[in-house]
């Protein structure tokens, strides 16, 4: 979709609205009934909208959407654009990858790591040819989508390598030239198709990579989403409201309530193993010399935190999701 006539009617009707700006999700057309969902943040970024309460109705292929319980307005953009939108000001916010932050080089505030959208960026050589380390490829050919994060990798590693070489008969030797090239998508067909001797390119499961004949030798950026504010938003009070409401379904989402039960002598080691945000809720059981105790523990730790409290004597041990948070 592109911004047509409605959008712009509505574009007229923004001034009092903060803009935020939501990566936006296209289907790609291969074929008449063979078609892709791009937009890898999209969905995420859908859930953490509605964790935040900021609703909105959005016409069917439009790329701006009014929200209907906040001044508001969200705008579908592409990932790798967003920092410019809210760099220029007028976007006050943005969701997008600290990839793309980094890649465009502008100043933007980067507020809150999302936790999702992780991958990272890699250099990739065929698998069974001549490279195996980054150092190898200075002066070749490669092949990116950033072409900006892959020439600050290079320009280092050219200066490394000059700086190794010995001068002969007092002349510096004229450091070698890595040449980038842009390609948009696709990346990894770049070797096999002879325009490159290695790719740098996304990575998340490897898949693409292995498929292509691509193995990995050097991490050059790890990425994921992040919550980036411009540096004169338009709505301060609004954008502070904002960020604090998605800090909250962020940390929901990083922590898990524990409840237990236990006898009171055994409560100074098990609140060692669930020492809480600020600290256990300790309250007493109507049988004797038994207490329950309720903690918020970080999600990814519960398996093990669970097996530590049952060693310890803990009883009964539940685990509940945290729908939301303030912390
Ligand atoms: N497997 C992945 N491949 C690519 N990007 C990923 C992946 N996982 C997470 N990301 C993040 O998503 C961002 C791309 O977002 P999105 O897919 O919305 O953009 P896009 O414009 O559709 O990109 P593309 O056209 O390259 O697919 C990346 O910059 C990165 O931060
Ligand atoms: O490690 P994986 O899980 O396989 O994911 C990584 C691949 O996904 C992205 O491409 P995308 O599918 O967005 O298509 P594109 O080549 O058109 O950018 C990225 O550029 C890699 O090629």
């Amino acid at each position: 979709m592109h911004f047509g006539v409605r959008e712009m009617d509505l574009v007229n009707h923004l001034n009092d609205r903060l803009l935020f700006a939501v990566p936006k999700s296209e289907f790609q057309d291969f074929h008449r009934f063979y078609s892709v969902q791009k937009g890898r943040l999209y969905q995420q970024c859908l859930e953490l909208l509605k964790g935040a309460d900021i609703q909105f109705n959005r016409s069917n292929r439009l790329d701006i959407a009014l929200c209907t319980n906040l001044p508001i307005a969200l705008v579908f953009l592409p990932a790798a654009d967003i920092p410019r939108f809210v760099g220029e000001g007028r976007v006050s916010l943005g969701i997008t990858g600290q990839d793309q932050v980094a890649e465009s080089n502008i100043d933007v505030r980067e507020i809150i790591d999302l936790g999702f959208g992780s991958c990272k960026l890699q250099v990739e050589v065929p698998e069974n040819g001549a490279f195996s380390d980054p150092r190898q490829l200075v002066g070749k050919s490669i092949v990116t989508s950033f072409t900006s994060l892959t020439e600050q990798y290079f320009r280092k590693l050219e200066a490394e390598a000059a700086n190794a070489e010995p001068a002969v008969n007092g002349n510096e030797k004229k450091p070698l030239k890595t040449v980038i090239k842009y390609v948009g998508g696709s990346v990894e067909a770049a070797c096999a198709l002879g325009i490159a001797d290695a790719v740098v390119d996304l990575v998340e499961s490897g898949e693409t990579m292995r498929a292509a004949g691509l193995k990995a030798i050097e991490t050059v950026f790890e990425t994921s989403a992040v919550l980036i504010g411009s540096q004169h938003p338009t709505h301060p009070d609004l954008l502070d409201i904002i960020v604090s409401r998605i800090k909250g379904v962020i940390a929901a989402g990083k922590y898990v309530l524990c409840n237990y039960n236990c006898p009171r002598d055994k409560l100074n080691v098990v609140i060692t193993i669930t020492p809480g945000h600020r600290a256990p809720t300790v309250s007493p059981l109507e049988e004797e010399g038994w207490v329950a105790v309720s903690s918020m523990v970080e999600k990814k730790r519960i398996a093990e935190v669970m097996d530590r409290l049952q060693a310890a004597g803990a009883e009964d041990i539940l685990v509940f999701n945290i729908s939301n948070s303030r912390v």
